[in-house]
């Protein structure tokens, strides 16, 4: 593959590029106990990743017996997002995402990040983690009027990108949706936080091992 063919690569953020899920359950449960309710497993906080801050709250207060629609919401909110920036310790790429970006850069792909979490707290999980380089935009879920599934994201991120070919790269429900409404085409991580079976959500193609992306994009039927 020419550089001048290659396509734009962009991909969401949390259980696709990063296991972000120690560091939400670790920020959630802070956020929590500070208001005094139980702390929640990491299965029951990672059921909520993959549609933004907004639904995170809703279902922490939810699952805590209180009112997502109360007095609660905002205070949650902003403690939530306070930390959310600082504490990122628990954020660790997945095994290979390093070497399949360097090998997709030299590949001559263009990249981007289009992820639900706010921008902040993507950018100082990117830069902890040592990817933040890599991407030419990264784009939050307060960073436009509407998130994913809707498409604006994704749309914006590949005009920045230059337009012509591109693969969105994700791993959930949300990130199968934002495709179809995109059009574009969809390569799916099957180690992520996707909760319905795999043949459920609708993908172009599906990749176990990051090692695998590379290969796939590089042989991609267009
Ligand atoms: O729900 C979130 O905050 C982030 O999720 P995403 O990176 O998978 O879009
Ligand atoms: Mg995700």
């Amino acid at each position: 593959m020419s550089a001048g063919s290659s396509p734009a690569v962009i991909f969401d953020l949390d259980g696709t590029l990063i296991d972000s899920v120690p560091a939400i359950h670790s920020v959630s449960n802070a956020v929590l106990t500070e208001l005094g309710f139980e702390p929640l497993s990491l299965p029951t906080i990672r059921s909520f990743v993959g549609k933004g801050v907004p639904n995170l709250v809703r279902q922490l207060l939810i699952t805590s017996g209180e009112d997502p629609d109360g007095p609660l919401f905002p205070r949650v909110e902003h403690a939530l997002i306070a930390r959310y920036e600082t504490d990122v310790e628990g954020n660790v790429p997945y095994p290979g995402v390093v070497s399949a970006l360097d090998t997709l850069a030299a590949m001559g792909c263009r990249m981007a990040v289009c992820t639900n979490k706010p921008f902040g707290p993507a950018e100082a999980a990117l830069r902890h983690v040592g990817l933040w380089e890599y991407f030419e935009m990264t784009l939050g879920g307060d960073s436009l009027p509407t998130r994913k599934p809707e498409p604006a994201m994704l749309h914006h991120c590949h005009e920045a990108l230059g337009g012509g070919r591109m693969i969105y790269v994700g791993d959930s429900e949300v990130d199968a949706e934002t495709a179809v409404n995109a059009k574009a085409p969809f390569a799916i991580y099957s180690e992520g936080y996707r909760k319905a079976p795999l043949h459920e959500v609708p993908h172009d193609v599906a990749f176990s091992d990051w090692a695998m992306l590379p290969g796939l994009v590089e042989g991609w039927k267009w």
